[in-house]
C-alpha cells in the first residue's frame, strides 16, 4: 500500500470532560466520562454491547446531544456548537461506519469527494462540481487505499472491505484533526478486518492524529491500538496501553470470566 498522500502537521487534543448522556431523564448511558485524547494513531474503545461506545463517538460528532459536559476539541467546545458553527466544527471529524454510510447510486470517486462537501458552496456541492485540486487529492487517495482501479465503479458494485476502505478515503479527504470509527471491521471478515485496522493505524500516524474506534474485538484492538480505553456501564474502567490490558481488567469490562477459558 502506497503513502497516503499530504500529511498535515499537528493532530489536535480532544478532551472530554465530565460528559453524561440520558437518553431517558435519570438514566445515564454515559456516567461522567472524561478523557483526553491528543496521540496519534489508534485509541481503541473496548466494552460490552450496550456500554455506551457508539453514544460516546456519537455525542463527539454530535450525532446526538450530550446532557452535559464538554468535549473540547482545538478549543472549541463541541458539546456547545448549533447550526453553521457546528457544521464547520464537523469538517474536522472524519467518520467511519460498520455499515460505510457510501452513497451507493454514486461512483466511488464521488464518494470519496463527498469528503470537501462541507468545504465547497453550497451550489457545488449540489452539482457536484469539486475543484480540481480536490479531484486530483481524491484519485490519489484512492490509489493510496488500493482502489485507484475503481473510481468510476459505482459503489454499490463493491466488497464490504473495498467499501470501507473508500470510507477512510473519505474520512481523510475532509482533513480532520481527528477521526471517529464506530465499529468499523464488525461487517468484515478477518483478514479484511486487519486489513482495515492496518489502514486507520496508517492514517493515524502518517496525519499525525488520533483515531478513536470501538471496536469489540479485543485481540485486533491490542495489535493496532496504542491506547486502550475500556468502558464498563457507561463510566471509563481502565485506560492505557495494550500491555497492560490484563484478564482482571477484561473481567471488569465484560464481567465474569469464564468467557476467557
Ligand atoms: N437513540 C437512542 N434512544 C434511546 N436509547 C438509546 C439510543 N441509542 C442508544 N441507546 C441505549 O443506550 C445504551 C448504549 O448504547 P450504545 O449503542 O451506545 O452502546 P454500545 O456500547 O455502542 O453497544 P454495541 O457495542 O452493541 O454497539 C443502550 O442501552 C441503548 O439501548
Amino acid at each position: 500500500m502506497s503513502a497516503l498522500p499530504v500529511a498535515s502537521g499537528q493532530g489536535r487534543a480532544l478532551v472530554i470532560r465530565n460528559l453524561v448522556k440520558e437518553y431517558r431523564p435519570g438514566q445515564p448511558v454515559l456516567r461522567d466520562i472524561s478523557l483526553t485524547v491528543s496521540e496519534p494513531g489508534i485509541v481503541a474503545i473496548i466494552g460490552p454491547s450496550g456500554t455506551g461506545k457508539s453514544t460516546l463517538i456519537r455525542c463527539i460528532n454530535r450525532l446526538v446531544d450530550p446532557t452535559s459536559g464538554s468535549i473540547m476539541l482545538g478549543g472549541t467546545d463541541l458539546a456547545k456548537l448549533q447550526g453553521e458553527a457546528l457544521r464547520q466544527a464537523r469538517r474536522r471529524l472524519g467518520m467511519v461506519f460498520q455499515e460505510y454510510n457510501l452513497v451507493e447510486r454514486l461512483t466511488v470517486i464521488e464518494n470519496v469527494l463527498c469528503g470537501r462537501l462541507g468545504y465547497v458552496p453550497v451550489w457545488r456541492a449540489w452539482t457536484r462540481r469539486f475543484p480540481e485540486a480536490d479531484i486530483a487529492r481524491a484519485f490519489a487517495l484512492l490509489e493510496s487505499v488500493g482502489l485507484g482501479d475503481f473510481a468510476t465503479r459505482r459503489a454499490d458494485q463493491l466488497s464490504g472491505g473495498q467499501r470501507q476502505r473508500v470510507g477512510i478515503a473519505r474520512a481523510v479527504m475532509q482533513d480532520p484533526d481527528l477521526v471517529l470509527a464506530d465499529e468499523p471491521t464488525s461487517s468484515l471478515d478477518p483478514k479484511t478486518s486487519v486489513e482495515i485496522m492496518e489502514l486507520l493505524a496508517q492514517v493515524g500516524r502518517e496525519r499525525d492524529i488520533p483515531v478513536l474506534v470501538n471496536i469489540h474485538n479485543v485481540a485486533l484492538a491490542k495489535r493496532y491500538a496504542l491506547r486502550i480505553v475500556g468502558m464498563s456501564k457507561g463510566v471509563v474502567v481502565y485506560d492505557g496501553p495494550p500491555a497492560g490490558l490484563q484478564d482482571s481488567h477484561l473481567a471488569e469490562i465484560y464481567g465474569g470470566e469464564g468467557w476467557m477459558e
